[in-house]
């Protein structure tokens, strides 16, 4: 297994490109099952869940073929209608496959993804929407079952604002019988990527990115190209970076328009953000401020961001209140960042941050994705070296981040344990 050793305290500089966006990708890939024929995905991250989603399709009979950041995904002969608990134990984003097999196939099988590091996380909500949608489902043996000759349009208004939920009947509706309008949709710019690739397949979807999508059932899709959207969560965690290491650096690639929570709360702090002819200037401030943060919903702050900007906090003049209200378990990071000497007491999904002078490197572990991002953020402003270890979650969806830490001149390697 392999580990980080960083050795803190360098002043992040010069440039970075971010790539594309793992949140985007995985449905995009997933997509795919109901456009028959070859797609071309591109700007496409290496990452392992891209890996894994290759796996779930060439399993139900895809043939993918990739070719550096462009991968080809022909899907004329899928045929296989099972995703087993394998696949989908490694990555929840798995049971988005459901609904397009069953549009596709008239049938499914898919494993219960379960809960994870950072929640329970169910999908009651994609289920129900696809019982609206038509579909005979029934649980057994740990898998979803479902059945139906062919959906047909409904009204669906999710009680919670469901990212993965609001995707995943977006692709079934899509060659449903009739109109389908789903009301609390959720907005994330991940969703109106995936209608774009949809619409450019031949479906008829209007309203993604507002809280009502409405979508007119076509007969069949066809195959697309596709640029994936960059990785807002990537281009963030380099912000708070540049603004923990006092840094001044320049990001490539990046939309800066989709992390307008995180500009106005960097600003906040005190780090100056600079968008000129699309390269985004961040430079980090002499004192960083405390200041408040709650997660919600897009356009609110994303809870993706929530454990890289409590890293920051740890060094804030002053104390910082983080209110966690999308998933409940997603502060796994507090205890190991305790271990730098940071002062974090938590109640319920609150957290109280009592930023200190200085964070002291330490071996430390990561425990899910996001809060991997924040140990390596915490080890670049820490002193002496930190140890992270566990990073297999932060291979699911960082792409060569040391590699582009080194780049700004971090002092970070990736070593085998
Ligand atoms: C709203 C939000 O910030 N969503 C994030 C969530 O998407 P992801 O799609 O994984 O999660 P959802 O948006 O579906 O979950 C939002 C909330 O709804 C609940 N829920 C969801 C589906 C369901 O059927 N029943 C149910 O109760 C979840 O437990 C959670 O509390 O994680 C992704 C990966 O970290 C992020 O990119 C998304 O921005
Ligand atoms: C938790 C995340 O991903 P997933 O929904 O794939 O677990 C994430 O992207 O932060």
């Amino acid at each position: 297994m392999d580990k980080l050793i960083i050795k803190g305290g360098k002043k992040l500089s010069g440039e970075v490109t971010v790539s594309g966006s793992k949140n985007a990708s995985l449905p995009i890939f997933v997509s795919t099952i109901l456009a028959p024929g070859r797609n071309e995905i591109s700007n496409v991250p290496f990452l392992r869940d891209i890996n894994t989603t290759i796996k779930v399709l060439e399993t139900l009979g895809a043939v993918v073929e990739g070719n550096g950041n462009v991968v080809g995904i022909d899907t004329t002969n899928v045929n296989n209608h099972e995703a087993t608990y394998e696949l989908v134990k490694t990555m929840r984003a798995s049971v988005l496959v459901l609904g397009p097999l069953l549009a596709r196939l008239g049938k499914a099988r898919v494993s219960l993804p379960g809960g994870c590091a950072i929640g329970a996380r169910p999908i009651n909500l994609h289920l129900k929407g696809l019982a609206a949608l038509g579909a005979d489902i029934n649980l057994t043996h740990g898998y979803v079952e479902a059945k139906a000759k062919r959906l047909r349009g409904a009204r669906i208004n999710f009680d919670i604002s469901t990212v993965g939920g609001t995707e995943h009947l977006m692709m079934a509706a899509a060659t449903a019988k009739g109109e389908t309008i789903l009301e609390n949709a959720a907005r994330e710019p991940e969703i109106v990527d995936l209608a774009i690739v949809l619409n450019n397949m031949g479906a008829k979807i209007e309203g993604a990115g507002t809280d009502t999508i409405r979508i007119t059932g076509v007969n069949e899709l066809g195959p697309v190209s596709h640029r994936v959207m960059p990785d807002r969560i990537e281009a963030g965690t380099f912000m708070i970076a540049a603004a923990i290491t006092g840094g001044d650096i320049r990001i490539r690639n990046m939309q800066l328009e989709h992390l307008d929570a995180l500009v106005f709360k960097l600003q906040d702090v005190g780090v100056e953000i600079i968008n000129k002819d699309n390269i985004v200037r961040v430079k980090g401030p002499r004192k960083i401020r405390g200041i408040n943060i709650k997660t919600r919903p897009y356009p609110g702050f994303p809870t993706d961001m929530q454990a890289q900007f409590m890293a920051l906090m740890c060094l804030a003049d002053g104390a910082s209140v983080i209110s966690e209200n999308i998933f409940e378990n997603r502060f796994m990071h507090v205890s190991e960042l305790m271990r730098f000497g940071a002062d974090i007491t938590v109640e319920g999904n609150t957290a109280t941050v009592k930023g200190i002078k200085k964070l002291s490197g330490a071996p430390v572990m990561a425990t899910d994705l996001r809060a991997s991002a924040c140990l390596i953020l915490a080890g670049l402003a820490a002193d002496n070296t930190t140890e992270v270890s566990r990073i297999y979650h932060l291979d699911r969806g960082y792409e060569s981040i040391e590699k582009k830490l080194a780049g700004l001149g971090a002092d970070i390697q990736r070593v085998k344990e």
